[in-house]
């Protein structure tokens, strides 16, 4: 392996002693605490995991975290009612609904029913306008991860030619959107681009959020690119036992590390990062709702 590797994990704790840190001098300075709400409807595994990994991650940056547990038969009027009331509620700086959201609920309906200010997922349809078009908007978790380990790593990103491969409203558009405030060259490509290998090979900076296991190739990256992979399958993994499995990326790793300049690992790379910013715009959140100075280094 020649590539430098992102440690994500070792980043996403940095981000949140900042932010333990800033929500200490709120408390002192101003009798502040910031409180997240975390809504889960029904009983994903992998959700669960991530709703209480979100809980104590809260707790233990010094805010408050409200959790909300209903069943997956939950009706969507049910839903939309909960969310009124945190919108309402003065204690809650921000809200977040767990995704996937069962069939039946419209995720969209939902989403779009939090208060913008306290939409910490950057979900909501008028933080995606304010990013489109260059204003202070709440901006998605684990985008925000990614543009924040590019910073860290390169300074000023302008002029660089990167290309983000996959177009989900999560992940792929927003860090698009991202990577265009800084100024870079930004090429959005999907599983229809033709020559995907091609265009993958024009990115300094490379970011895979196609969802699928393993799908880019060392030979589709530019020698010395940064390649940030935001895929996390899990796959079978007999060669660890019968019926064991392991997670990969959207970018295999061994033939990619032996070409890139710098690459995030999964796990361990992009993932721990999600949560980290959704600490980071809670807090956020919170310093607007209150007129005050937002904290440093921690948003877009
Ligand atoms: N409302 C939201 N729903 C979902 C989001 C989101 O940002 N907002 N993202 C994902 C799930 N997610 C957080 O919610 C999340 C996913 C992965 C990780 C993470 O740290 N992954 C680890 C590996 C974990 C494992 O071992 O399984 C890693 O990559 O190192 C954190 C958060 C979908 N839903």
């Amino acid at each position: 392996m020649t590539a430098t590797l992102i440690d994500g994990k070792a980043f996403a704790a940095k981000i949140h002693a900042q932010v333990t840190a800033h929500v200490a001098r709120l408390k002192a300075d101003h009798g502040l605490t910031p409180g997240l709400a975390v809504v889960l409807v029904g009983e994903d595994p992998a959700s669960q995991v991530y709703v209480r990994n979100k809980g104590w991650q809260t707790v233990e940056a010094g805010m408050n975290s409200f959790e909300y547990k209903r069943p997956a038969d939950t009706p969507e009027a049910e839903l939309l009612a909960l969310i009124e009331r945190l919108n309402a509620d003065p204690a809650v700086h921000g809200i977040l609904v767990q995704l996937p959201l069962p069939g039946h609920i419209d995720a969209d309906l939902v989403i779009n029913a939090i208060d913008p200010a306290k939409d910490v997922d950057g979900f909501h349809i008028s933080n995606v306008g304010l990013l489109a078009t260059g204003q202070k908007a709440m901006v998605p978790c684990t985008p925000l991860g990614c543009l924040m380990m590019l910073r860290d790593l390169h300074g000023d990103l302008s002029g660089r030619e990167a290309v983000v491969v996959g177009r989900s409203n999560i992940v792929g558009k927003p860090m698009a959107q991202l990577l265009l405030r800084d100024s870079c060259t930004v090429t959005l490509a999907h599983s229809r681009t033709r020559d995907l290998a091609a265009v993958c090979r024009r990115a300094d900076i490379l970011v895979a959020a196609v969802g699928r296991p393993e799908m880019i190739p060392g030979d589709w990256i530019k020698p010395g690119a940064t390649v940030i992979d935001v895929g996390i399958n899990r796959i079978d993994a007999p060669e660890r036992g019968a019926g064991k499995s392991r997670l990969v990326g959207d970018v295999h790793f061994a033939s990619a590390a032996e070409v890139a300049g710098a690459i995030t690992p999964v796990p361990g790379g992009v993932g721990p990062m999600t949560i980290a910013c959704l600490l980071a715009n809670t807090l956020t959140a919170c310093s607007r709702a209150n007129g005050l100075a937002e904290p440093e280094g921690l948003t877009a």
